[in-house]
């Protein structure tokens, strides 16, 4: 499942992010692409181990985030990389690598970090199985999407793309199976905000938690 997660990070957030990434030394993102990838990353990016405040202040500003909990269902947000584009660079069609660190990746994000105003080009463009979609959000907003597909990012014409990319591992590694819990998820709230605690409701949770039960590792 593909979904946009709008203003995850506020307005002063994404300042102090910006301020500290404009001093900060960047290196050639080639340094973590698997084999076949790093013929196409072209980018730059906070070296491993950088960036931690950054870091922890992303990963709260997704955590409270409700469309993050229930689209991902995060087991662990194991993998943060602050990226720059400059004008020339671009990453070219890949698959995120299966394992990180030891966590498995099931689901990839982009963060957004500066205006898409700020540079042409640029989309992360995600591949169907007979299509393709490309995204070029406002700064703030989040694109989720299944670590299983092929994907890219244009070339900078103009301007400095700015982004965060992470990776999870969620306690549901199946898209579809993902996709059903937010369903049925979305459905119950909605019940719940409109007409409280129905037995349409509870029926509804007691099949959310029966299907996690069967589904979460
Ligand atoms: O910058 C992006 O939007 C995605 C980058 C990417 O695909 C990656 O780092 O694996
Ligand atoms: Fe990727």
């Amino acid at each position: 499942m593909l979904f946009q997660i709008p203003d995850v990070l506020t307005a002063s957030e994404l300042n102090q992010i910006r301020a500290e990434l404009a001093t900060a030394e960047f290196v050639d993102g080639k340094t973590t692409a698997g084999w076949y990838a790093k013929q196409v990353k072209h980018n730059q990016q906070l070296p491993s181990g950088t960036g931690q405040p950054l870091a922890a202040m992303v990963r709260a500003a997704l955590n409270r985030h409700p469309l993050f909990q229930v689209g991902v269902r995060p087991k662990q947000l194991h993998s943060l990389r602050f990226s720059r584009y400059s004008v020339g660079m671009s990453y070219g069609t890949h698959a995120d690598n299966a394992m990180m660190g030891g966590y498995r990746s099931d689901v990839s994000f982009t963060l957004f970090l500066n205006a898409p105003t700020d540079y042409a080009g640029g989309e992360l463009v995600v591949e169907g199985a007979d299509d393709e979609q490309s995204y070029k959000l406002p700064e703030g907003h989040a694109i989720i999407y299944p670590s299983s597909t092929l994907h890219r990012v244009n070339e900078v014409t103009q301007g400095q793309r700015l982004v965060v990319v992470g990776w999870v591992q969620s306690l549901v590694r199946d898209p579809a199976q993902r996709e059903l819990l937010f369903d049925i998820d979305t459905v119950r709230r909605s019940i719940f905000a409109q007409q409280g605690k129905t037995a349409e409701f509870d029926l509804l949770s007691k099949s959310v938690s029966n299907l996690l039960r069967r589904w979460a590792e």
